[in-house]
């Protein structure tokens, strides 16, 4: 047997171990329904084959992570499943939060309404007849309260879809908390904060790339140093794939994100080790099973080798890919709407075989509507028969080995590998996205993928073949109009209420800071948070300091 094997075999039994101590293996000893026993893990028979397995997949845990970031994996803990939610009123999402905890979700995902996420107020012209539509409308530090309520700080973890204003939304998460009686180093949670694909794919930027990926290196450092549990970013290849990209161009986009967010940290005078572990991404899981599950697991192996080679990284925590994902929202189909359920299970699969940390399925009624609570549960249903009933949890990577799977790993690779080369002889990708060559790539892609549709080279099952004459689902949610003036009301009364002479006061001091590159703005956004200035104006200060983005 090769040393290198045998070392690296050991180095992970003594991994397991550790992670024992700190999640006891759900069972003890696994079994089937056959009462076989389930080992951890499954390793290639012949000896011939080690030397191959060591430097492409590695054990769990260790480099370069095809088989997973965690040694054991879901035998010690499954994934998180993290449903996004929010619509209306503070008060209504919090209850629909209270709701699914009970009903055994393990994480909060709060999805905030257009305004909050282009960082306008309630009252503002901008966000008419939008307040509340796709997401919980935030004003102030008065609705993030009302919002987190009766949620202990300290024990759930919440990831915040917030990209352009994401500093304001994480000050305002961080001030709650405190409130709580949780310190800043204890809230455990996600922020999207991810820009670069807000201009290719997701369209909520405010400010023009360089003053953005400031603002973005300027978080890191505070989490480094106040939120060090905090995953500072969570860089998304799942709007591009929406947009129309392929797998291989989501996982090369995000990847080449990735490191344009490395390069601009270092830039600015952060060591790599010092934010790279709080580095989270977010992927999509589509339909092809198998070419999703080895897209994952390739997307682990690359990014862990840029990260060690490349960036020179040596803590372990900096080489681990950790993902979040979500199914395919455009996969769905508004025909036969509970057809949505078998998908979401197929693809939800396909994500946990392929190692994920964290996980939303969507509801059947997507491609209708924000889901009613029936079908934001029937999808939270679909992670818990994953997890509890269908054994695929019970050993780690239990595609491994496959031919197919193995090779579909490599050629993703691969392929991905050339993007990323093609990408960096752009000048990286703030670069790429101003030329707007990300944003034709994914367009080309979508084209040719609607022309399949449209031809039947691919069929969609109840949309372009097997249709009936159904009716779609009548029990959608809908969001009161009423809301909107109620929210404005609230606004008004906080504005009355707070010292208006201190938030100037503040609010100029954000200014000041704004204009000086070498300070962190953070500090200050938190000191205007704290006393209930709102989104829209903290944004507007930013604004009138680093302009707008109009488009590539
Ligand atoms: C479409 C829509 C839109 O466009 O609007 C959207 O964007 S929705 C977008 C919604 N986005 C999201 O919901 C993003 C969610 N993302 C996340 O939750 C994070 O970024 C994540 C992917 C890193 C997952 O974080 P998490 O806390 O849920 O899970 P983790 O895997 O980090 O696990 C929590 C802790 O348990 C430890 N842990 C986990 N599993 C094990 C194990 N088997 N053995 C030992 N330890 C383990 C981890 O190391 C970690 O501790 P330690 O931390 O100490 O190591």
């Amino acid at each position: 047997m090769s040393q290198s094997y045998n070392e690296k075999k050991s180095k992970w039994e003594q991994q397991v171990k550790k992670a024992n101590e700190k999640f006891p293996e759900r069972k003890q000893p696994f079994l089937n329904k056959s009462e076989m026993e389930i080992d951890p893990l499954y390793l290639p028979e012949e000896e011939s084959g080690y030397e191959r397995y060591v430097e492409k997949l590695g054990f769990p845990g260790q480099y370069p992570y095809t088989r997973g970031i965690q040694p054991s994996m879901y035998r010690n803990r499954f994934w998180t499943m993290r449903q996004y939610a929010g619509f209306g009123s503070a008060k209504e999402t919090n209850q629909r939060f209270r709701y699914l905890l009970d009903q055994g979700q393990t994480g909060l995902s709060v999805a905030f309404d257009l305004p909050t996420q282009i960082g306008y107020d309630s009252d503002d012209p901008m966000a008419e007849g939008e307040v509340g539509k796709v997401g919980v409308a935030i004003d102030s530090l008065e609705d993030m309260e009302t919002l987190l309520d009766g949620i202990p700080l300290d024990q759930v973890s919440t990831s915040m879809t917030i990209n352009a204003p994401a500093s304001v939304l994480l000050c305002m998460y961080i001030a709650v908390a405190e409130k709580q009686g949780v310190p800043a180093d204890k809230i455990t949670g996600t922020i999207q904060n991810d820009i670069l694909k807000e201009y290719i794919a997701r369209g909520t930027y405010i400010y023009p790339p360089k003053p953005s990926m400031r603002i973005i290196t300027n978080i890191f450092e505070f989490c480094a140093e106040n939120a060090p549990k905090f995953n500072t970013i969570s860089i998304s290849g799942y709007h591009i794939r929406e947009a129309g990209s392929t797998a291989v161009q989501e996982v090369a986009f995000t990847l080449a994100n990735g490191m344009a967010y490395v390069d601009a940290a270092i830039e600015s005078g952060l060591k790599v080790d010092q934010f790279a572990p709080r580095l989270a991404f977010f992927f999509n899981a589509h339909n092809h099973f198998f070419e999703e599950a080895a897209k994952f697991r390739a997307a682990r192996r690359i990014w862990s080798k840029l990260m060690k080679e490349k960036y020179q990284a040596q803590d372990e925590k900096s080489w681990r890919l950790r993902f979040h994902t979500q199914t395919g929202g455009s996969t769905l189909t508004a025909q036969q709407p509970d057809n949505n359920i078998v998908r979401v299970a197929l693809q939800a699969l396909s994500a946990v075989m392929g190692g994920t940390q964290s996980l939303h399925t969507n509801s059947r009624d997507e491609a209708l509507a924000l889901p009613t609570e029936e079908s934001a549960r029937i999808a939270l249903r679909t992670q818990q028969i994953i997890a509890h009933e269908s054994g695929v949890a019970d050993t780690v990577d239990p595609l491994a080995g496959s031919y197919y799977v193995e090779k579909l790993t490599d050629d993703i690779e691969q392929q991905v590998m050339e993007y990323i080369e093609k990408i960096d002889e752009m000048g990286g990708a703030v670069q790429a996205v101003e030329d707007g060559y990300m944003q034709r790539e994914i367009h080309q892609a979508a084209y040719e993928a609607q022309k399949k549709i449209e031809s039947k080279e691919d069929i969609i099952v109840g949309m372009n073949e097997f249709q009936t004459d159904d009716e779609v689902h009548a029990d959608l949610l809908k969001v009161d109009e009423a809301l909107e003036k109620e929210q404005v009301e609230g606004l008004q009364k906080i504005r009355q209420k707070r010292d208006q002479e201190n938030v100037d006061q503040l609010l100029n001091e954000l200014k000041t800071a704004a204009q000086d590159e070498k300070v962190n703005v953070m500090p200050h956004i938190l000191d205007c948070v704290k006393a209930y200035a709102t989104v829209g104006e903290i944004c507007n200060v930013l604004r009138s300091e680093f302009g707008e983005y109009t488009g590539a």
